[in-house]
């Protein structure tokens, strides 16, 4: 890319969410992902800061989700300065492309910093996009696994997941129009029966969770509630190529089924090493493997071993992997809450603590290995507690990241390590999986989250326990059952 001769002719709209922008090239496997702010913040200093921001956001990915999730996952990518009148006829030009939804935030076109990353909806053997066709399934998963802690005060937090709990107040709330089937405890079960229920329920109702791209082209997915692609069986015809290439007669559940049986066999391939093996394994036999409001049959949930599998026989699966580093939420909500408060409490009274304790960066090699030492006694100083703070925060990351699976029909002539090869019935197909969106989470969004946790778990109680009265909408109020924004939940 020649920073200095930029042409936003070359650039077109790829995709956005809550916090950035992104625009692919045409020709290059590159993208850019622009920062976004509310309107209102525009005009004051948040612009100037986007070079730190976005350096922060290298640095974290480099530092400490590579380490953690594995070498091959994890594309930090670089800051580049872009010449200051490219970026504004850049988003003029895709302005129109945008969803009405996420309009409420302008992309940075005041800084000039962007950060350049590999197009991950392409192979990432290829630079040339029209080498190869690609299939590209991105799916973000939400967090797989119920809470332990003895600190859990709310009992259906132990049996309900959150995503499965969010539901309901997401399509009260009307960012939805149906509540999704999928359960992120089936996925990350580990028991294919399990990931395909997961997968089918993903492809009836995507909501923000699945998108699929054909040579980097949205075909599959909500870009908002308004604005579903959710056609399973023109699907399905954009799919026949890749997985039957002699043609033929094929019914769109054949195609889909070679679908999710190749994204599972993705899910499970081996990863690569990382610093997962470090941390705590024994909190998987003592968290329920099953949530209750999962769709898939009851009976045989009961049944399967499921993440025990995933333990004993996968650890090094990809999805193993994933699953642990979210379990970082084992401090949960719960047994934050004291050193939050104690950091807190701290930064009050001595803000230049802040940089000392490394809560805005640098994420450097000290933040990583601070961060992994999970074997240091609490000495109730306020360098504990802000480790664990930090943990919290990886968790929270990585709880909101997504996958890409990438897959490209293998051509005989190239000789790709077995491991990275599936087979699917009538084809086989080169394949990689990356994790993207491992921004750090702000601390000082903290408080949201925990306000945010009440707020889902009252709704879910309130609307599965009480009978709903007829002539009341199913309209959830704002200013209704809001625990206090610090209370453990
Ligand atoms: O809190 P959640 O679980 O709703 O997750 C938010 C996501 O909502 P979701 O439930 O996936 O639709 C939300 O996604 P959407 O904007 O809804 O697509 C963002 O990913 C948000 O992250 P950030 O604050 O922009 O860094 C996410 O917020 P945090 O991860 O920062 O809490
Ligand atoms: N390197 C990449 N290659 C290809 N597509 C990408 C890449 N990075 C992001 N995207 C696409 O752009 C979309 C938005 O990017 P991203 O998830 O990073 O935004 P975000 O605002 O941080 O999301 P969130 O709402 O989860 O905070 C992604 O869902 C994905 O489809």
């Amino acid at each position: 890319m020649e920073l200095e001769k930029m042409d936003e002719n070359e650039w077109k709209y790829h995709g956005e969410g809550n916090k950035s922008l992104v625009v692919s090239h045409v020709q290059h496997c590159q993208v850019l992902r622009f920062l976004k702010f509310p309107m209102e913040l525009v005009e004051s200093n948040q612009a100037s800061e986007a070079f730190c921001h976005l350096q922060n956001i290298v640095d974290f990915g480099k530092h400490i989700m590579k380490p953690l999730l594995g070498e091959s996952y994890v594309h930090y990518g670089e800051v580049v300065q872009l010449p200051l009148d490219f970026v504004p006829r850049l988003f003029l030009k895709i302005q129109s492309e945008r969803p009405e939804s996420r309009c409420n935030k302008i992309m940075d076109t005041l800084s000039g910093y962007a950060l350049c990353l590999p197009n991950l909806t392409r192979l990432q053997t290829c630079h040339f996009i029209e080498t190869q066709p690609t299939l590209c399934i991105e799916i973000k998963p939400k967090c797989g696994f119920l809470p332990f802690s003895s600190h859990v005060s709310k009992e259906i937090k132990r049996r309900v997941c959150r995503y499965c709990m969010y539901q309901r107040l997401k399509v009260a709330n009307g960012k939805w129009k149906k509540i999704s089937k999928y359960c992120p405890l089936d996925l990350f079960s580990g028991n294919k029966q399990r990931m395909c229920f997961a997968l089918t329920s993903l492809l009836q109702e995507a909501q923000n969770n699945l998108k699929i791209f054909k040579n980097g082209e949205l075909i599959y997915g909500c870009k908002d509630v308004h604005d579903c692609l959710p056609d399973l069986n023109e699907l399905a015809q954009q799919l026949k190529p890749f997985f039957f290439p002699a043609n033929g007669l094929h019914c769109k559940m054949t195609v889909i089924n070679e679908l999710i049986n190749v994204i599972t066999t993705a899910l499970l391939s081996n990863s690569d090493s990382c610093r997962v093996g470090d941390m705590r394994r024994s909190h998987f036999s003592e968290s329920r493997t099953y949530c209750e409001a999962s769709h898939f049959c009851k009976d045989i949930l009961r049944n399967v071993k499921s993440s025990q599998d995933l333990k004993k026989k996968k650890k090094k699966k990809f999805l193993y992997k994933l699953l642990v580093s979210k379990m970082l939420v084992f401090l949960k909500i719960y047994s934050l809450l004291p050193p939050y408060c104690g950091v807190t409490l701290s930064l009050h009274f001595m803000s230049c603590r802040k940089s000392l304790l490394q809560i805005d960066g640098p994420y450097n090699e000290i933040f990583t290995e601070n961060l992994l030492n999970f074997h240091a006694e609490d000495d109730g100083s306020v360098e504990y507690a802000a480790t664990k703070v930090q943990q919290y925060r990886v968790a929270m990351t990585a709880k909101d990241c997504s996958i890409m699976i990438t897959l490209s029909p293998y051509l005989q002539e190239e000789k790709p390590e077995q491991s990275t090869v599936i087979n699917a019935s009538k084809s086989r197909f080169a394949f990689s999986v990356s994790i993207l969106d491992l921004d750090p989470k702000p601390y000082e969004n903290i408080p949201n989250q925990f306000k945010l946790d009440g707020k889902i778990v009252n709704y879910y109680l309130k609307s599965t326990q009480t009978k709903q009265d007829p002539a009341s909408p199913n309209i959830y109020k704002e200013n209704e059952d809001c625990t206090l924004v610090l209370h453990a939940v």
